[in-house]
């Protein structure tokens, strides 16, 4: 299957800049379906909310009080971030301590959207980001929250994930092992994309980016469909 779309995707061979941009709410399944679309395709893949996520660790780290947007901002300049960039290996570093767990603690997933709301930090990680886009020549899958609209609107590909909000808090309780009552998913899933949605809009599908509804796909299934849309897009089918 993948062999077959590979071949009738010569952008890929040929080595040509492909950006796939994904985003999506909590939940949707934008991280793992991001990182085997990559594996598949042979791309660099990049998690934008792991460094949003980073960023918020390094500020509680150092005692940084997220309610002064000065003081975010400034840590996001500071912070010495080292992000994996290969679909094959996970590791988020923050000044040379391995975050790639702590980062996905509920302390963190509470705290992120402050952080992700403080527009001055935003600026300088989409900085970083669109330096990583640059420095792997633009052949990368790059999922988050503002990337079809904010971070690289002249991708190749922009796809929104979704999926509806039952299959959203269903997943996320069984990613983080039953650990969490319906009252924390729902504080980690749905109020946090509240909260999100002030600054973004990863709700609904800005011109020319196709919306990809996971809800009653399962997990191959969905990234057999994400593939699809690669294909189609770049094909001009
Ligand atoms: N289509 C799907 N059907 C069922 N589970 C899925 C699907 N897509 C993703 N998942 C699972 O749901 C959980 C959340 O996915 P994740 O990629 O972390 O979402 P996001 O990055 O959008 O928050 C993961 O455990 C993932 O394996
Ligand atoms: N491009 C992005 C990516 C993430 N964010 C914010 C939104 C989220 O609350 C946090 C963490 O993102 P992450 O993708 O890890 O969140 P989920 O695990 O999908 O719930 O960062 C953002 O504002 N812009």
């Amino acid at each position: 299957m993948t062999q077959e779309l590979i071949d009738t995707m010569p952008a890929l061979r040929l080595g040509r800049p492909l950006v796939v941009a994904i985003d999506g709410p909590s939940g949707s399944g934008k991280s793992s379906v991001s990182k085997e679309v990559a594996r598949r395709l042979n791309l660099a893949y990049l998690d934008t909310g792991a460094m949003y996520r980073a960023l918020t660790w390094f500020c509680l780290d150092r005692g940084t009080d997220l309610n002064d947007a000065s003081a975010v901002e400034l840590a996001a300049e500071d912070m010495p971030l080292d992000i994996s960039t290969t679909p094959h290996e996970e590791y988020v570093r923050v000044d040379g301590t391995d975050v790639t767990a702590a980062i996905r603690e509920p302390a963190i997933s509470s705290a992120v959207s402050t952080v992700a709301t403080t527009l001055g930090a935003r600026t300088e990680l989409i900085r970083r980001q669109r330096a990583l886009i640059e420095k792997h020549h633009r052949r990368m899958v790059v999922e988050g929250r503002d990337i079809t609209t904010v971070v690289v609107p002249g991708a190749e590909v922009r796809m929104l994930l979704t999926a509806s909000e039952e299959a959203r808090l269903r997943r996320r309780g069984i990613q983080l092992g039953g650990t969490q009552s319906a009252e924390q998913l729902a504080a980690q899933v749905t109020q946090r994309d509240a909260k999100d949605s002030t600054v973004v809009n990863f709700t609904q599908a800005a011109d020319g980016v196709v919306t990809l509804d996971s809800s009653d796909l399962d997990f191959e299934e969905t990234v057999t469909a994400a593939l699809r849309i690669v294909t189609k897009v770049i094909n001009h089918e």
